[in-house]
């Protein structure tokens, strides 16, 4: 791991979290727009490209977007190699053996993605992360927040694709919020605060509201098919990815083991008739998930040792 910074790639050996100085400072992010009357960002077919992961949960969400408001054809895909190693994010050409389902930057042919956040400002100082959406005229990123990415998609090409489902429809919207606000905290970062945690009272203070918001979803689920009134949005959407990685990753990996998604019937039954959905299937790829998490952080998992885990693809 590492980051840009004045548009130099230092690996994270050099970023501890006692480190100050050089680089203290906050990470660049875009958090732009693509709307009608917009002055530079305009909805149009073929200018906009998207960089993710398939393993990553936040890219995992603008992913769906795209196969739910039929931006297939419209806005490409660079899907970068599992692998997350000293130089970041790259591209799967570079490493011997190839990883079904990913390809090469398809707008620069870079090595590494820090290289293009390099091409969107020079000399950037930021965390190289996916997803990215990245438009082709100005070359430059217009947003890399996946909470902003997926409203971006959810409403600024309805008059290009005809498609005008709203998964952020005003009438839900307080609740949608109220949803988004706990899953965030708890579930869709709270995994990587356990995983991450440097202490026992650090990983205390994640899992145990993990497991709180999980058992509330468990109870809200009761004669609900949906978090929200009687349809998909956006909540069920941004929670999704995280409970598909769940017994996967997070059980293990990062140590949120005291229960498994299998383990409460309601979420189950909720994750896999998400996961029968076009726009969820084509997009989780099981395989890049564990390969990714397992060998990408050497402090939990030194020797990159991926555990043999009946398939999912199957259970689901
Ligand atoms: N807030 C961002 C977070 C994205 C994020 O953290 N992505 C991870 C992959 S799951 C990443 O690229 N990490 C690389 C890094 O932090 O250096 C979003 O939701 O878009």
């Amino acid at each position: 791991m590492g980051k840009l910074v004045d548009g130099k790639w230092l690996e994270g050996s050099v970023i501890s979290s006692d480190d100050k100085g050089a680089f203290d400072r906050k990470p660049r992010t875009f958090r732009d727009v693509i709307s009608n009357d917009h002055a530079v960002y305009t909805p149009e077919s073929g200018r906009y490209h998207l960089y993710v992961s398939y393993a990553c949960p936040w890219a995992h969400r603008a992913l769906i977007y795209r196969e739910l408001k039929n931006l297939t054809d419209h806005i490409s895909v660079s899907v970068v190699h599992p692998d997350m190693l000293e130089k970041g994010w790259s591209f799967a050409r570079h490493f011997e053996t190839a990883i079904e389902g990913t390809t090469k930057d398809h707008l620069f042919d870079s090595t590494h993605l820090y290289e293009v956040y390099q091409k969107a400002q020079p000399d950037i100082s930021t965390s190289v992360t996916v997803p990215i959406l990245w438009d082709k005229k100005t070359n430059t990123i217009v947003n890399n927040e996946s909470s902003e990415i997926i409203r971006i998609l959810n409403i600024a090409f309805n008059e290009l694709t005809g498609n005008h489902d709203d998964y952020y429809p005003e009438e839900h919207q307080a609740d949608i919020d109220t949803w988004n606000e706990a899953i965030y905290e708890s579930l869709n970062n709270g995994v990587y605060r356990s995983g991450f945690a440097k202490t026992q009272a650090a990983y205390n203070s994640a899992v145990v509201p993990l497991f709180e918001t999980l058992d509330a979803i468990e109870a809200h689920l009761e004669n609900r098919e949906f978090l929200v009134g009687n349809t998909l949005t956006e909540a069920d959407i941004r929670l999704i990815p995280t409970l598909l990685r769940f017994d996967l990753v997070y059980y293990i990996h990062f140590k949120c083991s005291q229960k498994r998604i299998a383990d409460y019937p309601r979420l189950s039954r909720y994750t896999k008739k998400f996961y029968k959905l076009d726009a969820i299937k084509n997009t989780t790829n099981f395989e890049q998930i564990k390969r990714h998490y397992y060998f990408s952080h050497e402090d939990i998992n030194p020797h990159r040792i991926i555990p043999l885990i009946p398939s999912l693809n199957e259970e689901y």
